[in-house]
């Protein structure tokens, strides 16, 4: 809702004008002389103003200075009369928001409002954009500043944000920018892998225990609830929650409150819900998998984060920021690459999205070892096999035009796809990491159970 302010000595025009604008959704009030206008601007608090030519205490343009300086600088529309040929061009060129003339319908005088209000809340967001701390997060693409935009607005409010996106777009790493540019920073950031829950903990991992509270519960334990106290509490892969944690969760998301294996009393929580997933949350509520109420709650606010096949042009400076936290990592001095090797970084279509990119790289580094220069046959063999494919049969590329059919393309359903990827990778991953887990960890950027989690359920587990 927006504040608007119509400085105009014509009262009935002024109710009329304010009704508009009220059915439109704002708050309107008016003003019938210029002194008393500015003199409300001067208090504050108003997003656009309508400023009639003719005033009786003289020439509203003389006066646009001054209102479109008070505090909020307000977008001023001015109201030029029919036979004043030379107002508009005045309003103009006196760096007035836009201009209507009068007498005109209602509807032909409210329409700049809602161009100017567009206007005034992108340069806000883009005004926050400027003022947050995005370090390790690059895009500039279109589809990927949008994203940003909602970025600035969730961090400036507690609204419950849901993140959506395919594997590796960023979803955590958006999750914890929120949480660091947000008024509870200085709380934790609770990550509860949806995922990875085991059933017959999850309770006491969730709202902690008391002591004895079961067999092998020797000392109490405060859950991740009661840890995202003051912070934030980020449910990962939402999507997964079983029917009865769905209905747990609803519970602490309404009250906030919740009770402890064992304990006799409910305690409190006060945290900010942030959650991503990967899959189709509505589709899942529309088939009963996924409560609606639940959802409800989740997305106050949606981010969703493109694939990188849709934001190509943010391939080359992903490309840049990774290398070098790549050699800096594994202190190796800058290292370059050939034309080829970024051409057919750009052409993959990367079903794997940005961690699929960053480990095509960690992997080209270690094949290149202490050459300075990185090349196509540095990639792995696995992208070279699927961009050679590619061009000699673009049908067989991964889908580049996520817009045709997969059945039109001959290619296997989604889940499949991401699975066969999924092991492609994780088969990559342990050879290049040579089964050393902490530097799959690290590699990979999933956390330690996901990485066993996702080995054990394609079926690469070790069976030691
Ligand atoms: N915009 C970005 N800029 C720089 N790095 C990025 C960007 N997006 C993702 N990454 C990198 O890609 C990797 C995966 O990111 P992240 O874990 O946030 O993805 P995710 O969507 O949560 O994945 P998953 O769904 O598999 O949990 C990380 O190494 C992260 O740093």
């Amino acid at each position: 809702m927006a504040h608007v302010l119509i400085i105009d000595d014509d009262q009935m025009f002024c109710e009329m004008l304010a009704h508009k604008v009220e059915l439109l959704g704002h708050q309107a009030a008016f003003a019938h002389s210029l002194a008393q206008g500015l003199a409300l601007c001067q208090a504050g608090g108003y997003d656009v103003i309508y400023l009639d030519v003719r005033m009786p205490d003289g020439n509203g343009l003389e006066w646009l200075g001054r209102i479109q300086a008070s505090p909020g600088r307000p977008e001023v529309i001015i109201m030029t009369g029919a036979g004043d040929p030379d107002g508009a061009e005045l309003a103009i060129k006196s760096g007035a928001w836009d201009y209507v003339k009068k007498p005109s319908s209602m509807q032909a005088t409210t329409l700049p409002l809602a161009r100017a209000l567009q206007y005034r809340q992108e340069k806000a967001a883009a005004g926050q954009r400027r003022a947050l701390r995005l370090e390790g997060i690059v895009g500039a693409d279109p589809a990927f500043a949008a994203c940003l935009d909602k970025l600035a607005q969730a961090a400036g409010s507690e609204a419950a944000v849901l993140i959506c996106g395919e594997t590796g777009t960023g979803k955590e790493l958006f999750a914890r920018a929120i949480h660091e540019n947000s008024a509870r920073h200085g709380g934790s950031f609770v990550v509860v892998d949806c995922s990875v829950l085991p059933q017959n903990l999850v309770e006491s991992i969730l709202f902690g225990h008391e002591k004895g509270a079961f067999t092998g519960a020797s000392e109490a334990r405060r859950g991740l609830i009661a840890q995202a106290n003051g912070g934030t509490l980020f449910l990962d892969e939402v999507g997964e929650l079983s029917p009865a944690l769905q209905r747990s969760f609803l519970r602490v998301l309404q009250e906030r409150r919740f009770r402890p294996l064992g304990a006799a009393r409910e305690s409190s929580s006060d945290f900010r819900l942030l959650a991503a997933t990967n899959r189709d949350l509505e589709a899942m509520a529309a088939g009963g998998a996924f409560r609606e109420d639940l959802l409800f709650r989740l997305r106050t606010l949606v981010i969703d984060l493109p694939p990188l096949r849709r934001r190509g042009k943010d391939i080359a400076s992903l490309v840049s920021h990774h290398l070098e936290l790549l050699c800096r990592r594994y202190g190796q001095g800058a290292k370059g690459f050939s034309p080829e090797f970024m051409a057919a970084l750009t052409a993959h279509a990367w079903p794997g999205n940005v961690r699929e990119l960053v480990s095509a790289l960690e992997q080209a580094l270690a094949a290149a070892g202490p050459a300075p220069t990185l090349h196509v046959h540095h990639l792995p063999q696995k992208l070279r096999i699927a961009l050679a494919r590619a061009s000699a049969h673009p049908l067989e590329a991964a889908p580049r035009q996520p817009e045709e059919p997969a059945q039109a393309m001959g290619l296997p359903p989604l889940k499949q796809y991401r699975q066969a990827m999924d092991r492609q990778y994780l088969q990559e991953l342990l050879r290049v990491c040579q089964g050393d887990m902490g530097r799959a960890v690290a590699v990979s950027g999933l956390s330690r159970s996901r990485l066993y989690a996702l080995l054990k359920q394609l079926g690469l587990a070790r069976q030691d």
